[in-house]
C-alpha cells in the first residue's frame, strides 16, 4: 500500500518503517499517525524483525505535530491523544522484535514513539526528551509511563519536568538507549542485530516477548507462573522439535515459527 508520510521497506525477514516527512521533521500528524497504525496491522507476515527510523537527514520525529495540535479543542485532543495511544500499544503488542534507530531529533511523541519499540539504538547525533511541558501539555503517548518503566520515577520526572534535550551518550547513561553508533552505521548495526534474531525460533522469541511483557506488571511469583506456563506450552512445537535435534546433530537448526 502507498503512503504518504511514511515507507516500509523488506529485505528478506527484516523491514524498516520509515517515518518520513522531512518538511515538519517526520512530526506525528493525524495522517502519519493513521497510516502508521494501518501499517503497523498490515504488516507482511514474513517479517520477523521491524526497525523503525526517521526519513531524511535530521530526524527521528520531532514530537507530535503542534501546527495541528494548536488549534485543537479539548474533545479533539482527546481523539488525538487516543490514536497516537493506540499506535504505540500496536507497535509494542507486535508480536515480533521491533528496534527503533533513533538517527536524529526524537521529542515528545518521537521519543515515545522509540520507547513503544523493544529497544532502542541512537546515532551520535541524536537527542532525545519529552519537552511538553514547556507547550502546556504533558507527554501524550504513553510517555510518562513508558519512559518511568525505563529510567526510573526520579530520571522520568526529570527529564519530563524540565524538558531537557538529552544527546545519545546521556540517554544512553539512563538506559533509555542500548548502544550509541556513528549516524553512517546505526542502520547497519540495527540490521547486524535484527540478522541475528532471525536465526532464532520466531515462535520462541514472539513468546518471550509476550512473557516480558506480560511479567512486567505482575508481582514476581505472578510473573514466573506466566513464564513456567509458557516454557511448557513450547514443548511439541516444530521450532522446539527442530532446535534441540539440530543441536544434537550438531548442525544449524531451520526454524518454521511453528
Ligand atoms: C503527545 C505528544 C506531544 C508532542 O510531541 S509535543 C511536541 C514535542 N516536540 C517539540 O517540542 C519539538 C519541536 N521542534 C523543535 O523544537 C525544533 O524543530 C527542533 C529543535 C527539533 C529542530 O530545530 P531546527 O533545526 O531549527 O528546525 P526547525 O526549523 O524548527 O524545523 C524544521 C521544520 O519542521 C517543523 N517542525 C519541527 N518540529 C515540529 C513539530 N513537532 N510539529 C510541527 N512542525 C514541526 C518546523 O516548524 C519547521 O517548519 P517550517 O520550515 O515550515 O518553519
Amino acid at each position: 500500500m502507498a503512503y504518504e508520510n511514511i515507507r516500509l521497506e523488506q529485505e528478506g525477514a527484516i523491514a524498516t518503517l520509515f517515518i518520513d516527512r522531512p518538511k515538519a521533521l517526520n512530526a506525528l500528524n493525524t495522517k502519519t499517525l493513521q497510516e502508521l497504525e494501518s501499517a503497523l496491522k498490515s504488516l507482511p507476515a514474513d517479517v520477523r524483525v521491524l526497525i523503525v527510523t526517521g526519513g531524511g537527514e535530521k530526524a527521528f520525529v520531532a514530537g507530535a505535530d503542534i501546527a495541528e495540535m494548536a488549534a485543537l479543542t479539548d474533545a479533539q485532543a482527546q481523539e488525538f491523544g487516543a490514536l497516537g495511544h493506540r499506535v504505540m500499544a500496536a507497535l509494542e503488542a507486535l508480536p515480533i522484535p521491533t528496534i527503533a534507530a533513533v538517527n536524529g531529533f526524537a521529542l515528545g511523541g518521537g521519543s515515545e514513539l522509540a520507547l513503544a519499540c523493544d529497544f532502542i539504538y541512537a546515532s551520535e547525533k541524536a537527542k532525545l526528551g519529552l519537552p511538553e511541558v514547556g507547550l502546556g501539555v504533558i507527554p501524550g503517548f504513553g510517555g510518562t509511563q513508558r519512559l518511568t518503566r525505563v529510567v526510573g520515577r526520579a530520571r522520568a520526572k526529570e527529564l519530563i519536568f524540565t524538558g531537557d534535550r538529552i544527546d545519545a551518550a546521556k540517554a544512553k547513561e539512563i538506559g533509555m538507549v542500548l548502544e550509541v553508533l556513528p549516524a553512517d552505521g546505526l542502520l547497519a548495526h540495527c540490521r547486524a542485530v535484527a540478522e541475528k534474531i532471525v536465526k532464532n525460533s520466531p515462535l520462541a522469541i514472539s513468546k518471550a516477548k509476550q512473557v516480558i511483557e506480560a511479567g512486567a506488571d505482575q508481582d514476581l511469583r505472578a510473573a514466573n507462573d506466566i513464564e513456567r506456563k509458557a516454557f511448557g506450552d513450547l514443548f511439541g512445537s516444530e521450532d522446539q522439535r527442530e532446535g534441540m535435534k539440530a543441536f544434537l546433530e550438531k548442525r544449524p537448526a531451520t526454524f518454521t515459527g511453528k
